[in-house]
């Protein structure tokens, strides 16, 4: 069967968008299926229906082979791949294809390193984009400004701003508006402070860092759609149905919705509107980030490692469950939206909207991948609620106080192998937990520890949560009662007894 290409997609008489070629506007640091799924449909969106004209090169930031062979496969398809958003759309079943043509091609930081310093050469780059994971955005004192690459994200950035600042720096408007999308907090600052310090640490000059403040303009951004990438169990069948081999095939939800937080000009540059785009330019993106961190993802992490105990694999199923949904909701409508501040009919239709969107029969949601990293995750998603939940009621959440013990329950593994620390569901099924390497090197070492113990020992760690939580009158003694009922009766029951 025939590869992608645009040679192929004309030999069929295939009818819909494609950009061939046009000057390349967009750098984005990342080549992972979420930035496919994601930004690069709505550039996508915006060449088609708003004349953006705009073509992205797409930088894989780690080394070669550490992760996937997506860069190598989007560079033999010419950029090309086949997205397909799956679900409801004001009740109508959706299941939107679209070939992606937005990609001009994919560099690595490491192999390619010349071609990406050059990409700061190019007068008509004007954006950066970046989803390099919760990890990405990191001040790493060692990386030096003679690294070919440096091995953060924030050093490979600030290369490339000195390149252009060398190039450019005396002409107005020739520096970068950098979008970031990575899911931690006040994303674009915190890639700007890390920015900040290198060009001092590099004793890059004081116009440097002038130029960077004065002509870059670093967003804050918040990110929503749950992507599941390559279909695995349906490429076969998709590639016959479409006539072509596409082996960087992406799948997602078609619920969509992008928070930039940035000054009004940027509205006239990036013409989200007049593509009809459900993306909005606001002063102040936080409400919204704390919206979707503490219901969405807060959800996620304080339902699925119980659930996975009780048997469940992929998230529809949950929601089809009265026990697992009634206690993800209890969480929700009566735990984490309590503390929020934007009002209370805006929250509840968005949590209902989550729910629906947990339903969506496209979409297989592993609760295994939403596991990974699941104690930095509990730290970002589920913490600030249940500390703010004490703080206005003076009581521990019930729900959020249990989503910690099924943490605790999951990450009981018992033998480290090279995939990671291995654990055992009720049914004697294995499993891995995926996590940096310290957290599995403390569940291992904390392996034989009675539950109070252990409990007492995980609330403790400040490394993971940032303070000790056995200071939250009563939490480390719950939590040790819930770990033993666990033992007892199994996780379904736990929340079960709860509803
Ligand atoms: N998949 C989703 O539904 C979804 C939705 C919203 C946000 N996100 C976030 O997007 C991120 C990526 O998800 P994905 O589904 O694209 O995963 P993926 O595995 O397809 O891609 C991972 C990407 O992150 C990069 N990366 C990984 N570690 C890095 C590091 N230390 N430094 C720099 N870059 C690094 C990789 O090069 C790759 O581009 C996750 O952190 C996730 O929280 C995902
Ligand atoms: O992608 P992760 O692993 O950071 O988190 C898992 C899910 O909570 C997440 O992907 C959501 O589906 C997504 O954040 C929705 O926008």
């Amino acid at each position: 069967m025939k590869r992608l290409s645009y040679e192929v997609l004309k030999e069929q008489g295939y009818e819909g968008y494609l950009l061939e070629k046009a000057p390349v506007k967009v750098l984005q640091f990342g080549e992972g299926n979420f930035l496919r799924a994601f930004v690069d449909y709505f550039i996508d969106n915006l060449n088609e229906k708003a004349g953006f004209d705009g073509k992205v090169t797409v930088l894989q930031p780690l080394p070669e082979n550490s992760f996937t062979s997506v860069p190598q496969f989007l560079n033999q398809q010419e950029g090309l791949y086949t997205l397909y958003l799956r679900g409801f759309e004001n009740g109508r079943k959706v299941n939107a294809k679209r070939v992606i043509s937005c990609i001009d091609r994919c560099i690595n930081a490491y192999s390619d390193y010349e071609e990406m310093m050059k990409c700061a050469d190019n007068p008509s780059l004007r954006y950066i984009t970046s989803n390099t994971t919760e990890a990405g955005i990191v001040y790493d004192p060692s990386c030096q400004f003679t690294d070919t690459p440096p091995s953060s994200y924030p050093g490979k950035l600030t290369q490339l701003l000195y390149r252009r600042f060398e190039k450019f720096g005396t002409k107005k408007g020739k520096g970068f508006v950098i979008l970031a999308c990575e899911l931690i907090d006040d994303n674009g600052k915190v890639l700007k402070d890390c920015v900040i310090k290198y060009a001092k640490q590099w004793n890059l000059s004081e116009d440097f860092i002038r130029w960077v403040e004065e002509e870059n303009l670093f967003c804050s951004t918040l990110v929503d759609r749950i992507v599941t990438g390559y279909p695995r169990s349906e490429a076969d069948a998709i590639n016959q149905e479409n006539g072509y081999e596409d082996k960087v095939l992406n799948t997602g939800e078609v619920f969509g919705f992008w928070v930039i937080e940035g000054p009004e000009w940027l509205k006239e540059e990036l013409p989200f509107e007049k593509a009809n785009l459900p993306v909005i330019i606001t002063d102040n993106h936080k409400p919204y980030k704390q919206r979707k961190v503490r219901i969405l993802n807060g959800a996620h992490t304080s339902m699925v490692l119980g659930a996975y105990l009780a048997g469940f694999d992929i998230v529809r199923d949950c929601m089809a469950d009265d026990v697992i949904r009634g206690f993800m909701n209890k969480a929700i409508y009566e735990e984490i939206i309590p503390t929020l501040t934007l009002p209370k009919d805006e929250l509840e239709s968005f949590a209902f909207s989550v729910t629906e969107r947990f339903k969506n029969p496209f979409i297989d949601h592993a609760l295994l991948s939403i596991s990974l990293n699941s104690t930095s995750k509990w730290k970002a998603r589920v913490m600030p609620t249940l500390k703010d939940y004490m703080k206005n009621t003076g009581k521990l959440p019930v729900c959020l106080t249990i989503s910690f013990a099924l943490y605790i329950a999951f990450y009981r593994g018992k033998e480290m192998t090279e995939t990671g620390l291995t654990a055992h569901r009720p049914d004697g099924e294995s499993y891995i937990i995926s996590d940096d390497k310290a957290v599995l090197d403390f569940y291992l070492a904390h392996k034989d520890d009675s539950l109070r113990q252990l409990a007492n020992a995980v609330c403790k760690n400040e490394d993971f949560w940032g303070e000790d939580l056995s200071r939250l009158p009563g939490f480390a003694d719950t939590v040790a009662d819930i770990l033993e009922k666990i033992e007892a009766q199994g996780t379904y029951e736990v929340m079960k007894a709860c509803l």
